[in-house]
């Protein structure tokens, strides 16, 4: 099964990955994004990937300097993927478990590796997967997945989040 999640930002679909990886447990493999905040000032300074082995690296910060922008914010293409490459080569071996996948965005496009290697995961039809996905088109390759026939599309809104976690975790622990 292909489950993917979209939604707008803030609705929770990090909030709903991190506890259907718990619910999961090593069932899952892959990654999550968060946000970095300001301990005083409070403001969102940036976003750090997280795998399940216990990696984690800030990618994107309005501190950093990069060709690679999205809003203020400036991507360092080679942090993420020092976390999200190993951990998706990884997944690629285990073919029993669940590739999780928060998110495939503009920010993490800019890795053509991380684009590859989703196409290539989401291409096997055994493979189960869970990816949340923005609600925009960003990138072909989100139109890619968001059509691809074997995918089975949430909207995330406040009225379903919380349920959707039991069901989503049902759903991908009831797969072979
Ligand atoms: N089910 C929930 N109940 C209450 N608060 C929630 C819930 N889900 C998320 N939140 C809160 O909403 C905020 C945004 O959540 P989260 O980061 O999961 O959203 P997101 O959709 O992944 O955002 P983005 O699109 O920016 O990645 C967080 O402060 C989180 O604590």
């Amino acid at each position: 099964m292909k489950l993917v999640i979209t939604g707008p930002p803030g609705i929770g679909k990090t909030t709903l990955v991190i506890k259907v990886i718990k619910r999961l447990k090593d069932r899952a493999i892959g990654f999550w994004t968060e946000e970095v905040r300001d301990r005083i000032k409070k403001e969102r300074t940036g976003f750090r990937i997280k795998s399940t082995d216990g990696k984690s690296a800030i990618f994107a910060s309005k501190f950093f300097t990069s060709k690679h922008l999205v809003g203020s914010y400036g991507v360092n293409v080679e942090r993420f993927e020092s976390v999200a490459l190993p951990i998706l080569e990884k997944a690629r071996e285990s073919k029993d478990k669940v590739v999780v996948i928060d998110e495939v965005g503009k920010m993490e496009l800019f890795s053509k590796k991380f684009a590859d290697m989703v196409q290539e995961l989401f291409s096997d039809p055994k493979r189960s997967m869970l990816i949340t996905l923005p609600i925009r088109d960003v990138h072909p390759l989100v139109r890619w997945i968001r059509r691809h026939p074997q995918v089975v599309l949430l909207e995330l809104t406040k009225s379903n989040r919380d349920g959707l976690v039991d069901e989503v975790a049902n759903l991908l622990r009831a797969e072979k």
